[in-house]
């Protein structure tokens, strides 16, 4: 099944828009995994199985693994994910961008290596750098556009032949590098004018959303900015407010998570129609 084929069915299977993003920092997670050489695997785990039923989508960022040299973890919450959650997609936020030959080896990296459905890429440097991930032709590649964080406009904003440059990435994802109709666009749900700007460009194209919860973005105004006509197409992605919900890493964290995704996952849908 492809990525977008796998999220739509996930939108529908759990009424969920809600990305469970899988940031694992070691420093905040109860002390029996910080003494636990498998911890952030078992932690991750806990997590999946809590929220699975609440989420469209599961996002580790490969820096909190990589951090540690934790990558074998990541492969296995990767292949935990695939064969207890094979409907929901996984996708791994890497923000990779570079040339063809070694571009090639990222996409191995994501999709062979750890399974993904979809990958994160940067769109910096250009068609050629993305082109190597579209060989995996049922496989998702989300290409930044106007990220949530506040530097995000140094070059995101520049005018180029009058509209702003992310404007540019989102047109040219949509109507030149979508060719396997496997992409969709990463816009900050700390920007809903942004990303209102950006669903009028693009359609129904999915966009994953991080910016709720931890960074702030309003929930009400990215739903009702970013959602197509059906009252669908992102994944909003919240990490740190669900995995850390619990003051000072309590051992009830993966009912704490439970209970902050589902009122998230509630929060969105009363503004989807
Ligand atoms: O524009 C972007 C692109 C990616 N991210 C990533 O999303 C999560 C957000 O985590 P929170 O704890 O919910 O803030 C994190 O993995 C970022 O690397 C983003 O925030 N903004």
């Amino acid at each position: 099944m492809t990525f977008i084929n796998k999220l739509s069915a996930a939108w529908t299977a759990n009424d969920s828009l809600l990305c469970v993003g899988l940031d694992p920092d070691m420093a905040k997670l109860p002390a029996r995994f910080q003494s636990d050489p498998q911890g952030i695997y078992h932690f991750c785990r806990e997590i999946i199985d809590a929220t699975a039923d609440l989420a469209c989508a599961f996002k580790p960022q490969i820096a909190y693994f990589a951090a540690l040299g934790a990558e074998g973890q990541l492969e296995q919450i990767c292949a935990y994910a695939r064969e207890h959650y094979p409907h929901i997609p996984l996708i791994l936020d890497a923000k990779r961008g570079d040339i063809g030959a070694t571009a090639r080896q990222y996409a191995r990296e994501a999709y062979d290596r750890y399974g993904a459905d979809a990958v994160t890429v940067s769109p910096y440097m250009g068609s050629d750098s993305v082109e190597p991930y579209m060989e995996w032709s049922d496989r998702g590649i989300i290409v930044l556009c106007r990220t949530s964080n506040a530097g995000g406009s140094d070059l995101q904003f520049l005018n180029v032949d009058g509209k702003p440059l992310y404007q540019h990435v989102a047109r040219l994802v949509a109507e030149k590098w979508n060719g396997n109709g496997q992409c969709a666009l990463v816009v900050g749900a700390t920007f809903p004018e942004e990303l209102a700007q950006v669903r009028a460009i693009v359609g129904d194209m999915p966009l994953l959303v991080p910016g709720i919860g931890a960074q702030g973005g309003d929930i009400a105004a990215t739903v009702k900015s970013g959602r197509t006509a059906a009252g669908s197409g992102m994944m909003i992605n919240s990490s740190r407010a669900i995995l850390y919900a619990t003051p000072q890493a309590g051992e009830d964290f993966a009912s704490a998570a439970r209970r902050v995704a589902e009122e998230t996952r509630d929060a969105i849908n009363a503004h989807r129609a």
